[in-house]
């Protein structure tokens, strides 16, 4: 008998499902999408039934369309879009819809917990409270939905989500843990400190586990829902972008992960919880026990090329619009784009700020439109690169995955704006990937996710910088970075304007 982990990579556009053999062969993926509810400027919402009918559509898929038997399938766990918040009553029922991480609703609450744990709050947590975090939703809540929150019990993340309701147990693993800014990150524990000052029950935080713990069975109700089996193993799993850096094999200090999904991340494996970049970028628990992450988000990469498509091409093919892109002039003939359609994260920790097309010509085209924004996205990405430089951090390798490592153009630009080498894996479905490992070694198959990775992981195409497209984007880049400075109080503006509507 054929057996299989399944890794169930929870994103923001869609769930894609890959069920790996004890040889990290991929046997099968599915995908299922689900919308995204976006009902005023910075609100960004889904729900979470959603993720629980899409997760059950893409593995029941590969059931009935390539094969895989119930039985066969030993073990399951997740990679999550991370921070957004689930609201459960005394019956775990789900209160209101989920506020995701790209929604930017809570710089208020960011200000009231910098007035009243400042620096406080960054050595207790390794982050500093942005918008896109939990901890602020939860204020939010309790302070615009005073009836919601009476009735609150228990807060999940996205994948937690999906997980109890297939096993019927409540909890969170470290790495999405870290993601709340409720966790202390150095003892491994919800703060009792940061629960007090905010007047937050202890009681609605979830037990911990670790990434590969056992979460239990596939309970008889989702058995009875699903058609799966009761005999299947759910292992903790991880946030996404911690199972991407395992499926990316970033194991190691000098490799950095760069991942082109909804959101864009430039990540740099950790090997102590002491290592301090002030809050200027994220620190995390990795989904490898015992062992951090860093890493900056651009808001909106892979989403700001999605906007463009949808609502500037949307008939035509997403590789072909991309091809069409590539054979347009590097720097797109003159236009710059920056990312801030849904506001920023890193650098610029600005949920106002809005994005602009800078140098438009009427002899340009839609390509270079679309060529424009594929730069922007990835000169956000160099954004990030520059604080590690600033913080003397060496690597040598760039490692991409996300839908956006899809395009051998765009890997190639990767490489020519960092300047480093930028290399793929045979399959782009790192988070997946990562999840499906998790499974694999809290099922015993691998003593570590190390060990796992050296089955399962494979790199594929290397891209070199190629030196006179390196020096172009140079020069790019140095007006690019001046467009934050010099927009920045136009796009305040006309986002009160919008407000007073
Ligand atoms: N053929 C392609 N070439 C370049 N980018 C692509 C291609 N297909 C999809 N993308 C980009 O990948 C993004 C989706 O990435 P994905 O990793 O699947 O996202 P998520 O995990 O957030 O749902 C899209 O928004 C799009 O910008
Ligand atoms: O907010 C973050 C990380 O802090 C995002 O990376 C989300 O975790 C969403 O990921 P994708 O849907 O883009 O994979």
């Amino acid at each position: 008998m054929n057996e299989y982990v399944i890794g169930v990579d929870l994103g923001t556009s869609a769930v894609k499902v890959s069920a790996m053999d004890r040889s990290g062969k991929i046997a099968a993926q599915q995908s299922y999408d689900y919308p995204l509810s976006q009902p005023k400027p910075g609100y960004s919402e889904q729900n979470p039934q959603d993720w629980l009918y899409g997760t059950t559509i893409g593995i029941d898929r590969m059931i009935l369309k390539d094969g895989i038997k119930k039985e066969e399938i030993k073990g399951i766990s997740f990679s999550g879009q991370m921070h957004g918040l689930v609201l459960l009553d005394a019956d775990n029922q789900v209160l209101r819809p989920a506020i995701l991480w790209n929604d930017t609703r809570t710089t208020k609450q960011c200000q009231e917990i910098m007035d009243k744990l400042g620096d406080r709050f960054v050595d207790i947590t390794g982050n500093k409270p942005l918008e896109g975090f939990t901890l602020p939703k939860l204020l939010w809540v309790k302070e615009n939905e005073p009836e919601i929150w009476a009735k609150a019990k228990t807060f999940l993340l996205p994948k937690d989500y999906v997980r109890f309701c297939m096993t019927g147990n409540l909890g969170m693993d470290y790495s999405d843990a870290t993601g709340t800014v409720l966790l202390d990150i150095k003892q491994g524990q919800w703060s009792r400190e940061i629960c007090e000052v905010f007047d937050i029950p202890m009681s609605m935080c979830p037990p911990l586990m670790k990434s590969v713990d056992y979460a239990g069975n596939v309970s008889a109700s989702y058995a009875m829902f699903s058609g799966l089996s009761t005999a299947t193993k759910i292992y903790g799993g991880g946030g996404d972008n911690a199972c991407g850096a395992v499926g990316a094999g970033i194991l190691h200090p000098n490799m950095v992960m760069s991942s082109i999904g909804t959101s864009g991340v430039v990540l740099k494996y950790e090997e102590n919880a002491d290592v301090n970049y002030h809050g200027q970028i994220q620190y995390e628990c990795h989904a490898i026990p015992d062992t951090y992450y860093s890493m900056g988000v651009t808001l909106a990469a892979g989403h700001s090329l999605n906007w463009f498509k949808h609502k500037f091409d949307p008939d035509e093919d997403f590789s072909m619009m991309v091809e069409k892109a590539s054979q347009r002039p590097l720097g797109a003939n003159g236009l710059i784009f920056t990312p801030y359609v849904v506001g920023e994260r890193t650098p610029y920790a600005d949920a106002d700020i809005r994005g602009s097309f800078i140098g438009v010509d009427s002899m340009q085209d839609r390509y270079d439109f679309c060529r424009a924004v594929m730069e922007g996205i990835t000169f956000s990405f160099r954004d990030i690169l520059n604080i590690y430089d600033q913080n003397g951090q060496e690597f040598d390798t760039v490692v991409a995955i996300g839908g956006g490592a899809k395009s051998d153009f765009w890997l190639q630009m990767q490489a020519d704006i960092f300047n480093k080498k930028v290399v793929a894996l045979t399959n782009e479905q790192g988070p997946g990937l990562g999840a499906a490992m998790i499974a694999a070694v809290g099922l015993g198959w691998f003593e570590s996710l190390q060990n796992c990775a050296k089955e399962f992981v494979h790199f594929g195409k290397e891209y070199l910088p190629k030196p006179a497209n390196v020096a172009k984007y140079d020069e790019l880049y140095a007006i690019y970075h001046q467009v934050y400075g010099q927009t920045k109080d136009l796009c305040h503006a006309l986002l009160n304007f919008r407000r007073e509507d």
